[in-house]
């Protein structure tokens, strides 16, 4: 098996509800507040012998890109199909977003360098059957 990865960033802004004894750290997360979000998708498969590849990185690439316009310096509270604006969200969404176009995607993170914060979601074995080979 190979494991592709392609990664990017986005900015964003959002407001986020908290359950934490700190009011003031509470109070700064509802309200509204931008972070810089890196992010990593990971496809996992066999080489097709005939072009060396598990998949074209420049049609990854590609998907990523259309992606990342949907979040790139916008407000997360508004992205439709989002929900709550949490690093575990973001992953889902991501993944949903990739998944149609890029099967076989095995791994999606979203982090935060300034927090050191990261998520990272592994779909079911089931539904990333069937990629590339
Ligand atoms: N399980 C999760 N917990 C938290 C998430 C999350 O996505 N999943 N997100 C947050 C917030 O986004 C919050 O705004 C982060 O706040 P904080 O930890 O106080 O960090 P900073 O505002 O200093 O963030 P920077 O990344 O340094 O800008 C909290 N919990
Ligand atoms: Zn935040």
């Amino acid at each position: 098996m190979f494991e592709l990865s392609q990664s990017f960033y986005f900015e964003a802004a959002h407001t986020l509800r908290r359950n934490v004894d700190d009011a003031t750290e509470a109070a700064g997360s509802r309200r509204i507040h931008g972070h810089t979000y890196q992010a990593e998708v990971t496809v996992c498969g066999q080489r097709d012998p005939a072009t060396g590849m598990v998949l074209d990185l420049a049609l990854l690439r590609a998907v990523v890109a259309r992606v990342r316009t949907t979040l790139d310096h916008h407000f997360l509270d508004e992205i439709e199909g989002l929900g709550v604006p949490t690093l575990e969200n973001l992953c889902l969404y991501i993944h949903r977003s990739l998944a149609a176009a890029v099967p076989g995607v095995t791994q999606v993170s979203v982090w935060r360098e300034s927090s050191g914060d990261r998520c990272t979601y592994r779909p079911d074995r089931s539904s990333t059957a069937g990629g590339p080979r």
